[in-house]
């Protein structure tokens, strides 16, 4: 059996001041987030008018990803679904049964595993089936994708772009950051017959992938926008506290690559163009932030080869020798106990 529409699954955002609470309490549902964090966060949202650019890339990629699909004569509609904001993914889900959508490929805009990264979009994937009930469409996710040439080749453009606006100025410090997790959510990552770390190893390997093609020798791998309560250790060091360090040594130069995510939604515009690049300027840094790939066109290419991989067993291109991974049925987590949910604070 074949498939008969692709389902664009991802974080969603506020598109209005009086969105931004209700969209923060349903990310951080249960989820043992500081109140004092909330409000914070609400506070960078609200800098922007209460508008994430999230949902508008998305339906820019998508736009993207349509005319790509046209182009190789493959005659998928595509559905956009969201975890926490309108559309919602279980309202665009009822939408496809009704257009008599009876199996779907996934695309998570996310590139990694783990539990956030991954198994979350498991989870929304459940969750949508089931509030459709019977007859919900089969849901196939597409693999995780950080290691594919397409992704690493737009990454390393970006980052030689920002290299190249600080006049390819020698002793730039290239870093490459990523959400941090909590320490036990890294452990946990991947199937545990591997032995946990799956997300930190796969950002640590893109960067690698991407250093490599963009010729560069020296760089970093650094965490950004931790929420949890301070008790709990998190992956480190932070960006911001990373541009102090870099300066203590005597570099006086930056490009930060926000590998960790595809699009330049609220953490990248906020935590980095404002909050890294304020400190990089309080110590008289140069500082270049590089572009997330969603808008290059190998981006859109991309995805339309994944599904292929599906659709006409196109072969699985990728750098790395990790396994691909990702890639289940209606929600299945991607082997027993990968990127079991975190246990929660109870407060
Ligand atoms: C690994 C990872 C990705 C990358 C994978 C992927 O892209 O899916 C990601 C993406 C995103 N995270 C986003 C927003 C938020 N994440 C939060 C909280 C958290 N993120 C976490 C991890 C990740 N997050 C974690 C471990 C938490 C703690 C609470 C929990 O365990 O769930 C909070 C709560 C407030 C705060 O504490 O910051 C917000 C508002 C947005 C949308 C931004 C916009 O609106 O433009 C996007 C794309
Ligand atoms: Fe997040």
């Amino acid at each position: 059996m074949g498939y008969d529409a692709l389902l664009w699954l991802s974080f969603g955002g506020p598109e209005g001041p009086d969105e931004v609470m209700p969209f923060l309490e349903n990310v951080t549902r249960g989820r043992g987030v500081p109140r004092e964090r909330l409000l914070e966060v609400a506070e960078h949202y609200q800098h922007f008018g209460g508008v994430s650019p999230i949902n508008r890339l998305n339906r820019a990629a998508i736009a993207a990803v349509e005319k790509q699909l046209a182009a190789e004569s493959i005659g998928l509609p595509v559905h956009f679904g969201n975890r926490n904001w309108a559309p919602m993914v279980e309202d665009t889900l009822a939408g496809m049964k009704e257009a008599g959508v009876r199996r779907a490929l996934v695309f998570p805009t996310s590139a990694y595993g783990g539990y956030s990264a991954c198994r979350q979009y498991d989870e929304d994937i459940e969750r949508a089936r089931t509030a459709v009930g019977d007859h919900a469409p089969e849901l196939v996710k597409l693999r995780q994708f950080f290691d594919h040439p397409l992704f690493v080749a737009a990454v390393a453009d970006a980052v030689r772009a920002a290299h190249a606006k600080l006049g390819d100025r020698p002793g730039t410090r290239t870093v490459f950051t990523a959400h941090s997790i909590p320490e036990s959510a890294d452990l946990a990552s991947g199937p545990p017959s591997e032995g946990g770390r799956r997300y930190s190893s796969q950002i640590a390997e893109a960067a690698r992938l991407v250093a490599a093609e963009a010729g560069i020798a020296e760089y970093d791998v650094v965490w950004q926008s931790r929420s949890g309560p301070p008790q709990i250790p998190w992956l480190e060091p932070d960006i911001v506290d990373h541009i102090d360090a870099l300066h203590a040594q005597g570099v006086d130069s930056v490009v930060v690559s926000p590998i960790g995510f595809v699009a330049d939604h609220l953490e990248v515009i906020w935590d980095l163009d404002n909050e890294a690049a304020d400190r990089a300027a309080e110590h008289g840094m140069a500082f270049a932030r590089a572009a997330t790939p969603d808008a290059d066109p190998r981006f859109a290419e991309m995805v339309v080869e994944l599904v292929r991989e599906h659709l006409s067993d196109a072969p699985a291109r990728k750098l790395s020798p990790f396994p691909s991974a990702g890639c289940t049925v209606n929600g299945a987590p991607c082997a027993v106990s990968c990127c079991e949910p975190p246990r929660r604070p109870t407060r």
